[in-house]
């Protein structure tokens, strides 16, 4: 007799009897926290990360870290003497050394930042990660790193599993690659940098580039870190950016709110016409999640950053959207659902490379969506969404946190909707059943 694996749970998405007024206090960014913790390894002395996330994606990063040799002590804020409050981890660097495992999980930052991390190992490290991993674009990184001189066994596919016979130092240098699926390839590359014997030169060559506020985070952290990097906003050459070798300094870094994931809480406040606050919001910041504000005062709410954080509005009313998304493509998930419940058509373009992410995010959100009930149709770079009414039912989630997220927001206003694995949510927002109720009953989180 086999074993009959258990069904997925389902978990009941809570409907919204009424408006929701909630303060939501949101873990750490991911893109922050897994850069940050890439930087505090190659750099020439210990560093602080401060009010790090917690959740799979940033554990997969440091254990993978660890397993090369960098110390990374958790430490609760009270020892640590830390003025900006919650966790910190101490993070010392030392000399990177295999043989290691690196598990990726289906984390789009550690299988593509850390292979450039590895080639300046001793020894071999060995990538791996979810079935999904393996279908993710890795081949641009792959080449890139050999042609500035690193050994990768990668069996010919380009892809994961691999191994990468780190030698302790990389040549560097100049290197084209086709950025146009990951604008991860460039930050990749970027980030371990300094730490080549001739830094590097990267040349996109591709007709696209997705995601440009992750590059420039990428810019922003490597220039606080110490490193010369030219770009091409700063008068440099289109698609080129430089890195020159040089020590990186450790850093005191508290990480900010990771603004994506306080997408399902703004919209809370968009459907149901309440008010929900997101404390400590940036003033400024290089997340794509701050174009949320505009985004979503489009489609029908109004905010304003205030010294409790940002203050979002709904109006009762939900609008549709013509919107590019190219560069900030991971708010897709989310401004889909809401676009499913406006009250005119949306067209979101400019996403052709979600079906590269955790999983193809253009034909999973049609065809959940489209399973209640909805209109949803796939063009070559994104969705046309005709909002018409929905029922409940199953909201697949395909291991994608965003998808998971996306069922809750629409959850709220269609009765019976059960989201598949919510559990999902823990590669960055592991307390997000949590959080939804808290919203919820008005108590904050
Ligand atoms: O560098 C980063 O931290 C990220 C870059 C983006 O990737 P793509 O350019 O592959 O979309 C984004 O979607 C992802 O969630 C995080
Ligand atoms: C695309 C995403 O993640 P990853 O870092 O795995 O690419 C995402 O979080 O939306």
């Amino acid at each position: 007799m086999t074993d009959t694996p258990a069904p997925p749970a389902l978990w009941p998405a809570p409907h919204a009897d009424g408006t929701v007024h909630a303060t939501v206090t949101v873990p750490g960014s991911k893109s922050v926290t897994n850069r940050a913790l890439v930087l505090a390894a190659l750099a020439a002395e210990p560093g602080w990360v401060r009010r790090p996330l917690r959740s799979r994606d940033s554990q997969l990063m440091a254990d993978a870290l660890r397993a090369m040799g960098v110390g990374i002590e958790e430490t609760a804020s009270s020892s640590s003497g830390d003025a900006a409050g919650g966790e910190a981890w101490r993070i010392i660097p030392a000399a990177l050394h295999g043989p290691a495992s690196v598990d990726v999980g289906n984390a789009g930052t550690v299988m593509r930042f850390l292979p450039p991390v590895a080639t300046l190992a001793s020894g071999d490290i060995r990538f791996d990660g979810d079935p999904r991993s393996y279908e993710r674009p890795l081949g641009q990184v792959i080449n890139a790193l050999r042609g500035l001189g690193a050994r990768i066994d990668d069996g010919g596919r380009g892809a994961l599993p691999m191994t990468v016979h780190g030698g302790g130092a990389l040549e560097g240098g100049p290197i084209e690659l086709d950025a146009s699926n990951s604008s991860q390839f460039v930050s990749a590359l970027l980030l371990s940098a300094p730490r080549f014997n001739q830094g590097v030169e990267v040349r996109h060559t591709g007709a696209t580039l997705p995601s440009m506020p992750h590059i420039r985070m990428t810019v922003e952290m490597l220039r606080a870190a110490g490193a010369q990097v030219d770009t091409p906003e700063a008068g440099g050459e289109k698609n080129v950016w430089r890195v020159s070798p040089g020590a990186l300094l450790g850093r005191d870094l508290v990480v900010e709110p990771d603004l994506s994931n306080a997408q399902p809480f703004l919209a809370a406040a968009l459907i149901t016409g309440g008010t929900v606050t997101i404390p400590d919001w940036p003033r400024r910041t290089t997340q794509p999640g701050d174009e949320l504000r505009r985004i979503f005062t489009e489609m029908g709410g109004s905010c304003e950053v205030t010294d409790a954080g940002l203050v979002f509005t709904g109006s009762g009313k939900i609008h549709g959207i013509d919107v590019d998304l190219g560069e900030v493509g991971e708010l897709t998930p989310g401004i889909a659902a809401v676009a499913a419940l406006a009250d005119s058509p949306s067209t979101l373009r400019g996403v052709a490379h979600l079906r590269l992410h955790e999983t193809d995010r253009l034909a999973a959100l049609t065809a959940e969506i489209n399973g209640l009930g909805g209109d949803v149709t796939e063009t070559a770079d994104g969705l046309h969404i005709r909002p018409r009414p929905l029922h409940g039912g199953v909201f697949r989630t395909y291991d994608d946190h965003r998808m998971a997220t996306a069922g809750a927001v629409i959850g709220l206003a269609v009765e019976g909707v059960q989201i598949e694995n919510v559990a999902t949510t823990a590669k960055t927002l592991p307390d997000f059943p949590r959080m939804w109720t808290d919203m919820l009953a008005g108590a904050g989180a």
